[in-house]
């Protein structure tokens, strides 16, 4: 036997082993989805018509387990992605999730709805913020997705704000990193550039690289990073800031990659809907405050929690858009509402201020 017949042998005796364990692994995927089609059956047993199918706590829980079992060569991160097209495929069986996103396409924020609910759900683009609340308050939709702040540039104000008048609630959380690129179009003359396109965040995250790259450059922000590379199709002028996504869409060319000031950019972004997340095991809280306007107020707010050993992630103050609402205050911590010590911290807040709002108790981002 020659080295190359050597060489031939072993590689058939290996697909001839990942063909029997693909088969294993189709039959066991189809034996899953039948699962998922009864479970459907239950929820909607005896004519329900508000029948969940979405359950976060429940993803999170498949999720993190996936995680746990994993011993490699896959990353954690690989194997719980791999769940998630399956677990996204298994909901679509059961009925197939409509989520609106702040688009148009090509956007974090498409990207961000893909990977929280995976490839199976029906992502719709919409071109504002509030839009996305109102589809998803009328109940065209099932859920939202909405950026609600950077890790360079801070917190996204007008999402907070619809807080204000919406009952919507938050049901998940997802972080991505986020990558700029610096993209142009095929008829763009690269040494002419004199404007650059991109969301007013987008060129706020790569100030400096700007400014030492294109000091000159008018930079025009405009209403998204997708939008933004939309427009460039027969500019031979302008370039933009954009995701690679946005740069794939619109057959862009990018000319320089990864331009974020801060090389772990990232942005979060909330999950909105009607419903209310059972605990998870490992959530978070979101909370609404109004204060009343006297001295020690924030201390009032603040200290039960320091004091039960409740971890507060992050405190917003925001204008309120009232009389009422002198101003508020946006809180998140680690705990969910149901949770006996949180609960009672929540109790004494109310309490002690002007108006609480529990807008959601949801799973931490998993991946
Ligand atoms: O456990 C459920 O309630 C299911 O519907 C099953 C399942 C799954 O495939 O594991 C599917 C969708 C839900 O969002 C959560 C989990």
């Amino acid at each position: 036997m020659t080295d190359s017949d050597a060489q031939q042998a072993a590689l058939l005796a290996l697909r001839d082993k990942i063909d029997g364990i693909d088969a294993e692994i189709g039959r066991l995927i189809s034996e899953r989805a039948q699962c998922a089609q009864r479970v459907a059956d239950v929820k909607t047993a005896a004519g329900a018509t508000d029948a969940v199918f979405y359950r976060p706590e429940r993803e999170a829980q498949v999720l993190r387990k996936a995680m746990e079992r994993n011993s490699g060569p896959l990353s954690d991160e690989e194997m719980a992605r791999l769940f998630r097209e399956i677990m996204s495929a298994c909901l679509a069986l059961e009925q197939p999730v409509k989520v609106a996103y702040l688009g148009p396409e090509g956007t974090f924020t498409q990207q961000a709805a893909l990977k929280h609910f995976g490839q199976s759900a029906v992502a719709l683009p919409f071109s504002a913020i509030d839009e996305v609340f109102r589809e998803v308050e009328a109940g065209a939709v099932n859920y939202g997705v909405v950026p609600v702040e950077n890790s360079t540039e801070g917190v996204v104000s007008h999402t907070l704000d619809n807080f204000m008048n919406s009952n919507l609630k938050i049901c998940g959380e997802v972080e991505l990193r986020v990558h700029h690129n610096l993209v142009v179009s095929d008829v763009t003359n690269v040494d002419s550039i004199t404007r650059i396109y991109s969301h007013g965040q987008s060129l706020a995250q790569c100030r400096k690289w700007l400014d030492s790259h294109y000091p000159n450059i008018e930079r025009i922000a405009v209403s998204s990073n997708a939008e933004a590379a939309r427009r460039l199709k027969g500019e031979w002028n302008a370039a933009a800031i954009a995701p690679l996504k946005a740069a794939e869409l619109y057959d862009l060319r990018i000319i320089a990659e990864k331009i974020e000031d801060q090389p772990d950019n990232s942005t979060r972004f909330l999950i909105i809907g009607a419903q209310e997340v059972p605990s998870s095991g490992k959530d978070k809280t979101s909370l609404l405050v109004a204060m009343r306007n006297q001295p020690g107020a924030l201390h009032s707010l603040l200290e039960p929690f320091h004091r039960n050993s409740i971890d507060l992630t992050r405190v917003e103050s925001r204008p309120s858009r009232s009389g009422v609402w002198t101003y508020v205050f946006f809180v998140d911590f680690t705990g969910h509402k149901d949770d006996a010590r949180v609960s009672e911290t929540l109790a004494e807040v109310a309490s002690q201020v002007a108006d609480l709002k529990v807008l959601g108790s949801y799973p931490k981002a998993v991946l």
